[in-house]
């Protein structure tokens, strides 16, 4: 393959929550980067995964669920999905096969056919839970949702694919590909993933403390890593390693839920963390969390610079 030949860019999965993007980036990366739930915007930060194939190579950016703003959070988040948006050479909207194209698509729709130029590419996902009729429905849908926001020419493409039963997945990254600029590979062969490992652990904290108890706490909880130090003293066979996080509420009434009943819920919370952050960094950890209310985070610019956002 010469030079000349190879395609590499960036790629950003959107779709409203749920859509599917976690897992389509998943199938695609063929390893589990992004943190997938059952329940919608688990995913808060930008996760890259890296496709290599042998003519081509795609960098995923998977942005959070773009929604209608609400409050300045919200409003952050859109301003975060159009930055990425703007830096991408092409979008992958996700819309599920089983699920009627609703008002939340149409208004992505219409944020994506402002971006002049950049191909976007439907894909309609989670294909194995209709059957062969709705599908083509579906496509249909889908289709019509494009000429209706960005003119005649609607999508660069429609692709179906079920990332959970491993179809068509190939040629979702095929069509990408094709969209993708000639260049050669932008990140070497073997990193999967260059997302530091902090934003990976307040992840998993997150999602561990949200289980149960989302509708209460929609979007009132965030999570910082303080620390991340190896225990001092142990044999290099068995190292141990201190992770230090705060969790910030909003409210003491959510500090109470967070932490539960003499603190069981906390203990929980740990547990469940404590293993899922083990299986990803490969090594034992001592975890330590800490419930803290900052009040009205979520409207305060100056917390959400200082927490992340
Ligand atoms: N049957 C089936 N289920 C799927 C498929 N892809 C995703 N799902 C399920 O749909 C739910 C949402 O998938 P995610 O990948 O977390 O969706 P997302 O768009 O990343 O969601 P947010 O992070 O909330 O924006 C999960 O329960 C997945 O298991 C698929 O191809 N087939």
């Amino acid at each position: 393959m010469s030079d000349a030949e190879h395609r590499a860019g960036f790629v950003s999965l959107v779709g409203r929550p749920n859509a599917g993007k976690s897992t389509l980036t998943n199938a695609l990366v063929g390893q589990k980067v992004a943190i997938t739930s059952a329940k919608p915007q688990t995913t808060r930060h930008t996760i890259r995964g890296i496709v290599n194939r042998e003519d081509s190579q795609l960098i995923l950016v998977d942005t959070p669920g773009l929604h209608r703003p609400r409050t300045l959070l919200g409003q952050r988040l859109n301003d975060l999905v159009a930055d990425t948006l703007a830096e991408v050479d092409a979008v992958g909207f996700c819309l599920p096969a089983n699920e009627k194209v609703g008002p939340g698509d149409r208004f992505i729709a219409e944020q994506l056919a402002r971006l002049h130029r950049k191909p976007v590419i439907a894909v309609v996902t989670k294909t194995d839970l209709v059957d062969r009729a709705a599908l083509t429905q579906q496509l249909l849908a889908v289709q019509k949702l494009g000429t209706d926001v960005a003119g005649a020419d609607g999508w660069a493409d429609i692709v179906p694919v079920s990332a959970s039963a491993g179809i068509q997945v190939d040629t979702v990254a095929e069509v990408f590909s094709s969209h993708m600029p000639v260049s050669p590979v932008l990140y070497p062969d073997g990193e999967l993933t260059d997302e530091p490992e902090a934003v990976m652990v307040a992840e998993l904290v997150r999602e561990a403390a949200l289980e149960g108890v989302r509708d209460e706490l929609p979007h009132s909880l965030a999570v910082v890593v303080e620390e991340m130090n190896p225990r001092e003293g142990r044999s290099e066979d068995d190292p141990l390693l201190d992770v230090h996080v705060n969790l910030y509420v909003e409210r003491p009434s959510q500090k109470a839920i967070i932490i539960g009943k003499g603190g069981a819920r906390l203990r929980d919370v740990g547990t469940t963390a404590r293993r899922s952050i083990e299986a990803l960094l490969g090594t034992r950890i001592y975890l330590d969390l800490h419930v803290k209310v900052a009040k009205d985070w979520q409207r305060d610019p100056k917390q959400l610079v200082k927490l992340g956002f």
